[in-house]
């Protein structure tokens, strides 16, 4: 048997840092949406008793690396499960980019499993074993919008952005989450309002959400990778109505309400940035079927 999911990336439309804890992690509040830019996940039964991974991006990890590989491990050694799954992925979120994108296989790998499995597990049971995995696991496996707080995992839904277009475009460099978090100095930051965010999605207000658009580790990033500062100034001169960079970066993402701009944005952008997307986003939870 075979079962197919769709794991889709995030952008974090506000992100704040509260402080350090003693674990070593950050107290975040986040407001994040996922959006249509999506890896999809072949899971298939093997004989057996192993969890392969195969993906054609040199980038992700085939072994136990993979936060797939992690998942499918986790439910197997909790749930008794002693068949075989071979994990295909196919990458079309960038790799190390703020996206989600190994966060999101993971959660789409816990959704499939369940059902491939027929273990019978809630959503939000699977979004509690998903923050076993990773801080936004949890987020992943509901998808849509939500307020994220701990260290990511304790969600909050929220109702869906106003309708526009998203633009990414992320440059070609990796960046290390562990690493931005480590260089964040809290005494130096402008924190976002994720209140007036809230607000701004409760009033299906395009303009508020533009306006409120805003993330602590941006400065960070910034001053590690500076092409990402040049990104954000073209997205702007471009056209686009409100830009920020996306979770630890350094994808940088331009929210814009017409149509008639996108390709002129997308075509700008194009011209010295290889990876670039223009995506709706999804802003209604994913279905657990
Ligand atoms: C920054 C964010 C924003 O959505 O996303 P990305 O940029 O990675 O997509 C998240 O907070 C990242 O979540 P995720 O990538 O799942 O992080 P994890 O694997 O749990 O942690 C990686 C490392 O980041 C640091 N970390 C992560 C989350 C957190 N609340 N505090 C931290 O200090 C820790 O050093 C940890 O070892
Ligand atoms: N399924 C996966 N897809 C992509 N990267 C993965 C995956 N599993 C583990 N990784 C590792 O996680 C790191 C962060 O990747 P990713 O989740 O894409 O970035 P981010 O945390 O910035 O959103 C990568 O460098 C890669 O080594």
């Amino acid at each position: 048997m075979k079962v197919l999911v769709k794991a889709p990336a995030k952008i974090n439309l506000s992100l704040d840092v509260l402080h350090k804890r003693p674990d070593g992690f950050h107290e975040v509040e986040m407001v994040m949406t996922t959006i249509d830019l999506a890896d999809r996940i072949e899971l298939s039964e093997i004989k057996g008793n192993q969890i392969m991974i195969e993906s054609q991006n040199r980038f992700v990890p085939d072994d136990q690396r993979n936060l797939a590989y992690q998942a499918a491990k986790l439910l197997k050694d909790r749930f008794d499960v002693h068949t075989g799954v071979s994990i295909s992925i196919d990458k079309t979120i960038p790799v190390a980019a703020g996206l989600a994108g190994g966060s999101s296989d993971a959660a789409a790998t816990l959704r499939g499993l369940n059902k491939l499995w027929g273990l019978g597990l809630s959503i939000d049971q699977l979004a509690e074993i998903g923050s076993e995995i990773g801080s936004d696991v949890s987020f992943c496996v509901y998808g849509g919008t939500a307020l994220a707080k701990g260290r990511g995992e304790k969600i909050t839904h929220l109702p869906a952005p106003p309708n526009c277009w998203v633009i990414l475009a992320k440059p070609s460099i990796g960046v290390s989450t562990a690493d931005v978090y480590r260089n964040l100095n809290l005494s130096n930051v402008s924190h976002p309002d994720t209140q007036a965010m809230m607000d701004g999605l409760r009033n299906r207000s395009y303009k508020e959400v533009c306006g409120e658009l805003g993330n602590v580790l941006e400065s960070v990033t910034l001053k590690m990778h500076p092409e990402v500062a040049h990104i954000k100034d073209q997205m702007v001169r471009f056209g686009a109505d409100a830009v920020l960079m996306s979770g630890s970066g350094p994808t940088v993402f331009g929210l814009v309400h017409h149509d008639s701009r996108l390709q002129r944005i997308y075509n700008g952008l194009r011209g010295f940035c290889d990876q670039v997307f223009a995506v709706r986003m999804l802003g209604e939870r994913l279905p657990l079927d």
